[in-house]
């Protein structure tokens, strides 16, 4: 807030607030307005004194401190560095704890008037209620950096300041202090507001990537060289990259707000896979790369984490990975399904030999994780993993990814060149995802490497053997895709010496176990359940995001939990999935479901549910079945979603 009331106007409006117990619109600022009649509300009187409690006592400060240590700590070199830039301005920098009492002072307040020296000092509170309007309790307030100039201060002793406030937050977005500038009206200076917003922002950066910290951060900013100054994005992320936490620009450049942090995944807001994520992470960890968010804009990226949080990505070394897999990860993830343990039983003995294997299911149904957990188990495990998702790569880069490229091969080339992924992933597992996404030029160059096992790299030079096993995936029908001529067919012979196809969430039988087994990987030291109307309700779901969204649906809920609860209940769940269940559960419920269609709305919500689900939940081949666009079927799912059955 940056008021620029003139005396004039500032004395009418005191006066209809004396009076009428309200500011008249326009005269002031609409915030300086609030902050007068919240004044007025806690028994201030313009010319009257300070309200209870008065200043704290050493002991009590001391301990207030005590309970700030890195607030503290890392304000103090900020405000040192703060105070050499206004010194010439005779002012000081203080900062204050939520309560609103300052705890930490910087500067020479002896050039100050007495009354201000007493009153800007550690243990004097500026809470709006004992000091009325000013600049850190108002900033307290209303949780905006705010200026407060002489007579716009509620109390006229305080009319000899000029202050300018920020509030200095967590990564989720909780009030950790408020940051200030003081000094005598009259001297202040044109910029001081952004001053002290810079300054609280390099607070909470600090904060944030202080040593010791158990989060991945991802680091963000519209250019490259942008990563690491003040205006930089910080992310903080779990392991699985879920974004949990953010400071203010992040949010800005993401898009997000602070209420989602903890809601959502970081691979919901980028065209681009976590797993992808930490792969280029790994094989180039000093380097932004450019990222796409999900509307368009590209930002760059770096991540950071210290050694005990980064999660396992692809290596190009065998040393470099983390020596605790389990012997038969294939088996820790079978939760009882028949279907998912006769597809690994059937992996499992392939495993080793030069067999490709080709893993089919609907978008979400965990293909990557199978594919992981398939090469945990087998006799390459010490081998680097090497996912590439053919979807997420643009097409002019897939071809220098995948095979690499000699020093200066193309404009925008690395002048020493690059290996590709296909080298990288030698004496390890290759996992190419969406390959049904692969453009056909690229199949043929892939079929060759596939048959010569040799990789020669875009721009000429060396062919280089390569050796790996071949894990592929795809949410389309390759049949489908040959036979369309959409996917070629020696490829699609190559890489299916073994298909096995993962059963959809609404096909499997072991629910509960998986449920279960999710919670426990979410919430390790917790014995978290499902309450039995929930968990019945939760079953009978169709899930058309299959595994990825019901992680998505119990990570949520998980969080939503209170420390002393233990069993997830229906008000655990976000509003719009808990309406979307219940109409499930109704459906599944009432008699109703299974008389015939009675009119034309009901025949077509009918129709359009029976292609869906034909269809495994793929919109585009469901419209072309019943004949309409993709657009349509959107609508009628958004009417459906709107107007639940009778
Ligand atoms: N066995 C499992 N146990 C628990 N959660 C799982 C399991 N498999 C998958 N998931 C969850 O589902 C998400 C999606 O898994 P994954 O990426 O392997 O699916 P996918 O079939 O490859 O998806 P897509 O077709 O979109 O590439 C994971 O991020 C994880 O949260």
């Amino acid at each position: 807030m940056k008021t620029t009331a003139q005396g004039a106007a500032l004395r009418q409006a005191r006066q209809q607030l004396l009076s009428h117990g309200d500011c008249a619109s326009g005269l002031i600022d609409a915030r300086l307005s609030r902050s007068w009649q919240r004044s007025l509300a806690a028994g201030l009187r313009p010319t009257g004194g300070l309200g209870a409690p008065d200043n704290l006592e050493q002991a009590a400060l001391a301990q207030l401190r005590s309970r700030h240590p890195a607030l503290l700590a890392h304000s103090r070199p900020v405000m040192e560095y703060l105070f050499a830039q206004v010194r010439h301005s005779q002012s000081v920098v203080v900062l204050a704890a939520p309560c609103g009492t300052l705890v930490d002072s910087c500067g020479d307040p002896y050039f100050l008037d007495k009354a201000a020296r007493v009153a800007l000092t550690s243990g004097a509170s500026w809470h709006e209620a004992q000091r009325g309007t000013n600049a850190i309790g108002t900033a307290l307030a209303e949780l905006a950096p705010t200026e407060i100039h002489g007579a716009e201060h509620f109390l006229e002793r305080n009319g000899f300041l000029t202050c300018a406030a920020a509030p200095i937050l967590s990564g989720t977005g909780e009030l950790l202090g408020i940051l200030d500038i003081s000094g005598e009206h009259g001297r202040g200076q044109a910029h001081t507001l952004g001053l002290v917003s810079t300054a609280a922002c390099m607070i909470e950066n600090r904060l944030l990537t202080a040593p010791g910290q158990r989060h991945l951060r991802l680091h963000l900013h519209a250019q490259p060289e942008g990563i690491a100054s003040v205006g930089e994005g910080i992310v903080l992320l779990s392991e699985d990259g879920w974004v949990l936490g953010a400071n203010r620009s992040a949010l800005a450049l993401l898009q997000i707000r602070p209420t989602q942090l903890g809601g959502v995944a970081l691979e919901d807001l980028l065209d681009l896979r976590f797993v992808d994520l930490l792969a280029a992470h790994h094989r180039h960890p000093d380097r932004p790369q450019a990222l796409r968010l999900r509307h368009g804009a590209v930002l760059f990226g770096q991540l950071f984490a210290d050694a005990r949080t980064l999660p396992a990505g692809p290596r190009s070394t065998p040393a470099a990975r983390p020596a605790a897999v389990p012997a038969d990860a294939l088996a820790q993830q079978d939760t009882g399904d028949a279907r998912w343990s006769a597809a690994a039983a059937r992996v499992r003995r392939v495993l080793g030999k030069p067999i490709a294997v080709l893993v089919q299911g609907e978008s979400g149904v965990g293909k990557e994780w199978f594919a992981r957990a398939a090469h945990d188990s087998g006799p390459r495990r010490s081998g680097a993993f090497v996912a590439v998702n053919c979807a997420a790569l643009p097409e002019s880069l897939i071809e220098a990814e995948l095979f690499g490229y000699s020093a200066g091969a193309f404009t925008g080339a690395r002048r020493e060149g690059r290996p590709g992924l296909l080298r990288e992933a030698h004496g390890g597992t290759l996992f190419l995802d969406e390959i049904g996404d692969m453009p056909l030029a690229l199949q043929t160059r892939l079929l060759r490497v596939l048959q010569e096992r040799e990789v020669t790299p875009l721009g000429g030079g060396r062919a280089v053997a390569v050796d790996f096993a071949l894990i592929c995936a795809s949410h389309r029908v390759l049949r489908d895709e040959v036979e369309a001529g959409r996917f070629r067919a020696d490829l699609y012979y190559r890489i299916n010496g073994l298909t096995v196809e993962l059963p959809a969430l609404r096909e499997r039988s072991d629910f509960d176990a998986l449920t279960q087994r999710m919670l426990q990987s979410f919430e390790p030291g917790r014995a978290l359940q499902i309450s039995p109307s929930l968990l019945a309700a939760l079953a009978r779901h169709h899930w058309p995001g299959n595994l990825r969204q019901c992680a998505s649906v119990l990570r949520t809920a998980c969080a939503l939990l209170d420390e002393d609860e233990d069993t997830l209940d229906w008000h655990h769940l976000c509003d719009d999935f808990a309406a979307e269940l219940r109409r499930g559960t109704r459906l599944a419920t009432t008699p109703s479901m299974a008389r015939a269609p009675q009119n034309l709305q009901e025949l077509s919500q009918s129709a359009l549910q029976q292609a869906l689900q034909s269809c495994r939940g793929n919109i585009a081949q469901a419209a072309r079945t019943l004949g309409v666009s993709r657009q349509t079927v959107y609508r009628k799912l958004a009417a459906q979603r709107r107007t639940p059955p009778a």
